[in-house]
């Protein structure tokens, strides 16, 4: 058989924890091969064996038929692995050519003739079908743009087993569709890539075969042709999941967050939310829905206070919060799930259960008398490891670094659900998480609104939003092209509104 790759019977222990506990994967010349497993099933650290940055305490690893040992990902990058992690390494100002020939040429001693690689790069991308510009500058193309940026990265460097690390979180639709075109193009031309991903549906438009894992073990291996995705599911989690949550119709009552004609800046754009105004009742799920970068960023920074509003009024409960801090409006009772884990959500060197009292430590029971009390801080955290499932090594004190993403996330949700707030903003709540996390924090926040609270879910998917809102307003370009209510609309309407036609306009 022709295997690229082999990683046989892998084992990586950390404090407390085995991440991977004999894990076997052979990836064939030219096929898309989707590594699926729970969240902190060990994929992660598996793909940074491969790629040079921890060594296994166990296992051999074979590259082209002959047994390996890569040190460092410079060793994997001789021998032709790279990888397109999901937080790209790309320097702002510079162009994509800079980017890509950066720290490469000038080691071997060579002038750096950007004309030459540009010329290359324009080869490569055409070869390819990813139509990069090699002379655009990053901080002025779009996220799925960046990411192709990476890809000829690899390609520049002739790497010929591609690992993609969760690519489509962070793409629009029309841009996952494309980067499927590419992944087929480059397994066409004889490439091989180890696809990351929790979504099945992607497993099914573009894998060959799957691995999966659970625990650190391997479950096995299917061709995904054969096989469905609750099967793939269940495999995975070890029971059934179901896709849809079960949901009755909300009763709203009284308003808990008006806005009124808001208006915000951005560093780009005067109007990134122009005039925008919504009320979101106790008792109720409202979606935004909207592509990325269409205003709905501005409008959480808004009502969170993480940026001046340019004009409009907010009130909470009726009184007017526009001009409140941030922790005001916390302790008012507005809990946020913020879209960037680790830049806004948590401090990655605390442990959890420091990073589950960060927004109230100073009051009982947490402090008393100035100090704070460790017991009900433990008793806190436990409580949200245990109903969150956030698994970790050595439990609440745990370093937040060393947590899975997907665990890292739970920890968040967990926090900022526990702590009961009457207006409840959950931005890309369930991006990373696997299906069966998604299915729990899904039923967590119908069950928030069934408590008489309000929550605000904004999301790039619409499969979320259609199943979990109870009405839906969707931006367009910094403006509100309308909202509908979830039960009466669909995802084609939803994808033209998405696109700026009001619903009404029809196309006919
Ligand atoms: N550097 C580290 N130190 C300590 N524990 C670690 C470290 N890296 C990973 N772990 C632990 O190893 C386990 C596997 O983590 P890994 O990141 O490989 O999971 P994953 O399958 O990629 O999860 P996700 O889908 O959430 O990204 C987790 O329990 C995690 O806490």
């Amino acid at each position: 058989m022709d295997y690229v790759i082999e990683m046989l019977h892998i084992r990586k222990e950390f404090p407390g924890v085995v991440a991977n506990d004999d894990i076997t994967l052979q990836l064939k010349r030219g096929e898309i091969h989707a590594l699926l497993g729970e969240n902190g099933a060990g994929k992660s650290t598996l793909m940074s064996i491969l790629f040079g940055m921890y060594l296994p305490d166990r296992g051999t690893i074979k590259v082209n038929g002959k047994e390996t040992a890569i040190s460092n990902p410079n060793v994997a990058n001789r021998l032709g692995i790279g990888m397109v992690h999901q937080h790209f390494k790309l320097v702002e100002p510079f162009t994509v050519t800079e980017n890509i020939i950066l720290g490469g040429e000038t080691r071997r001693g060579m002038m750096l003739d950007i004309e030459t690689a540009a010329k290359r790069i324009e080869e490569l991308s055409k070869r390819y079908g990813l139509n990069v510009d090699p002379y655009a500058k990053i901080e002025d193309i779009s996220v799925g743009m960046q990411q192709r940026v990476e890809i000829v990265k690899m390609l520049y460097r002739e790497a010929d087993v591609l690992i993609f690390d969760e690519p489509t979180a962070v793409l629009t639709p029309q841009e996952i569709e494309d980067l499927q075109k590419i992944m087929k193009n480059l397994v066409q031309e004889g490439k091989s890539i180890i696809l990351i991903t929790h979504k099945l549906k992607e497993i099914k438009a573009v894998a060959d075969r799957c691995t999966v894992i659970r625990r650190g073990r391997t479950i096995g291996t299917v061709e995904v042709a054969e096989t469905g995705e609750a099967a793939m599911a269940e495999m995975m989690v070890g029971r059934q999941v179901t896709f849809k949550v079960a949901k009755t119709p909300g009763s709203p009552r009284e308003t808990v967050l008006s806005i009124q004609d808001l208006s915000m800046a951005n560093n780009k754009k005067p109007e990134a939310l122009k005039r925008f105004t919504l009320d979101v009742r106790a008792g109720e799920i409202v979606g935004i829905a909207g592509v990325e970068g269409n205003g709905q960023a501005e409008l959480i920074e808004g009502i969170t206070g993480l940026r001046p509003v340019s004009s409009g009024r907010i009130a909470f409960h009726g009184r007017d919060i526009t001009a409140l801090k941030v922790r005001d409006r916390i302790r008012q009772g507005i809990g946020h799930i913020p879209e960037d884990r680790q830049k806004r959500g948590l401090v990655l060197d605390y442990t959890i259960e420091e990073n589950m009292i960060l927004e109230v430590y100073s009051q009982p029971p947490y402090s008393k008398g100035g100090l704070l009390n460790r017991l009900a801080i433990r008793k806190h955290a436990e409580h949200i490891i245990k109903s969150f499932d956030v698994r970790s090594g050595e439990g609440p004190v745990s370093a937040v670094r060393s947590l899975s993403g997907g665990n890292q996330q739970k920890a968040i949700i967990g926090r900022e659900i526990e702590q009961d707030p009457d207006l409840l903003i959950a931005v890309q709540p369930t991006r990373g998480l696997d299906v069966g996390s998604i299915e729990y924090i899904h039923k967590r926040l119908i069950e928030h609104r069934d408590k008489g609270k309000a929550v605000l879910l904004v999301s790039l998917e619409l499969d979320e939003i259609l199943n979990v809102s109870d009405r839906i307003a969707v931006l367009n370009n910094g403006e509100l092209v309308g909202i509908v209510n979830a039960a009466e609309t669909n995802e084609g309407e939803l994808g033209l509104m998405l696109a700026g036609v009001k619903k009404g306009e029809g196309t006919a």
